[in-house]
């Protein structure tokens, strides 16, 4: 009984609040696990994301660092006085709309997904399903090389890689026309359903976030594991840059048309390997453009991608710090696929691709 009193006195005296802090710190810590886990899903993966790399394109193109209206003011006080007072107004209003913009996009993100799977009906179902028939037999024979390439700790052989247009950049086949003609149609079905899409990423406008419609676990995920992972293991350019440990992905449609998005202004991505195949449509120009990797990048284009040339289906496999831009359309539609695909071990670390650093990742294993 002493024993046992003395331990119920320990434990209301001192070990209660000890207990209770640690319920506490394991409650935030879920709490903080589930919502980087949605913030994850939704692409964001570094708190930098609320912060940095603002692009803007009116009333002054550039990418901008956006911490509130009066850090901004004072620390881009030259700046803003070469523009003067109505102009440099309409930059922060314009920076702070992107901020509250980027701060509901988890929040909007879940419940456009919500509302999709419980009223979008799919046109053609089979799409959801990664089938062999949705790739292009020389992206299988490809793939299949790769896997047995990294099986035996070896690379491609070179007449096995696809043809290097730059540094780390490869244009291949990827997917089939099949494919193409049918997730075009699939898409102008969701555009008549009326049911909202999100803005695919802070550059483009118009497309569709292909995690919202439902495509991540039975196609996106097996393209990425089962294909996309051991390519980019083999290809020593990519591999080198986290290609062999890519685990998660961000990935969506984006749409060109005369009127509206006509050209993607140079950036790198947010992420350590992009996959962006032409999904067709009719379209003139839009050429890819790369100008180096992004510590190093140079002023004139250092590789030109034409599109029209190889048809739909066809794609460029790239590592996301090569800077590239999507010259103006000259007519017609064009739409691309395009997956950014992540790793989180490369990010731990080298950092995240937009900031380089690593103290503020958000990472799925918090707990
Ligand atoms: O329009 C394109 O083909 C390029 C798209 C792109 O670079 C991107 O979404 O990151
Ligand atoms: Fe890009």
């Amino acid at each position: 009984t002493v024993v046992a009193n003395l331990c119920t006195i320990w434990q209301t005296r001192s070990l209660d609040p000890v207990r209770r802090a640690w319920a506490a710190s394991r409650g935030l810590a879920q709490h903080a696990a589930h919502a980087h886990a949605e913030e994850i899903a939704h692409g964001i993966d570094c708190r930098c994301f609320y912060t940095e790399n603002f692009y803007v394109s009116q009333p002054v193109e550039g990418h901008f660092t956006y911490n509130g209206p009066a850090e901004f003011r004072e620390e881009n006080a030259d700046l803003l006085s070469s523009l003067g007072d109505a102009t440099g107004e309409k930059l922060v209003s314009v920076l702070e709309a992107e901020s509250r913009r980027r701060r509901d996009l988890v929040q909007l993100a879940v419940a456009r997904k919500r509302r999709i799977g419980a009223e979008y009906s799919r046109k053609h179902g089979d799409l959801w399903r990664l089938h062999e028939r949705w790739l292009h037999p020389d992206f299988l024979r490809l793939t299949e090389a790769a896997r047995v390439a990294e099986a035996t700790g070896r690379s491609l052989d070179k007449f096995a890689t696809p043809p290097a247009i730059a540094e780390g950049v490869y244009a291949l086949q990827v997917f089939s026309q099949e494919f193409c003609a049918l997730l075009c149609d699939e898409l102008d079905h969701f555009s008549a359903s009326g049911l909202p899409a999100g803005r695919p990423n802070s550059m483009n406008n118009a497309g569709v976030l292909l995690d919202e419609l439902g495509f991540s676990p039975d196609f996106l995920e097996p393209l990425l594991r089962e294909y996309l992972r051991p390519l980019s293991s083999a290809l020593p350019a990519l591999a080198s840059l986290g290609g062999a440990h890519l685990d998660h992905h961000k990935s969506f449609v984006v749409r060109y048309k005369m009127g509206e998005d006509e050209e993607l202004a140079a950036h790198y991505d947010n992420s350590e390997v992009t996959l962006n195949v032409n999904l067709g449509r009719e379209f003139l120009g839009g050429e890819l453009v790369f100008y180096g990797p992004k510590e190093d990048r140079s002023a004139s284009v250092s590789a030109y991608h034409e599109w029209s040339r190889r048809g739909v289906g066809h794609g460029v496999l790239h590592i996301g710090r090569q800077v590239h831009a999507a010259l103006p359309i000259a007519h017609g539609e064009r739409l691309n696929f395009v997956m950014w695909l992540r790793s989180s071990t490369q990010r731990s670390i080298t950092g995240c691709p937009m900031c380089d650093q690593t103290d503020r990742l958000l990472t799925r294993n918090i707990m």
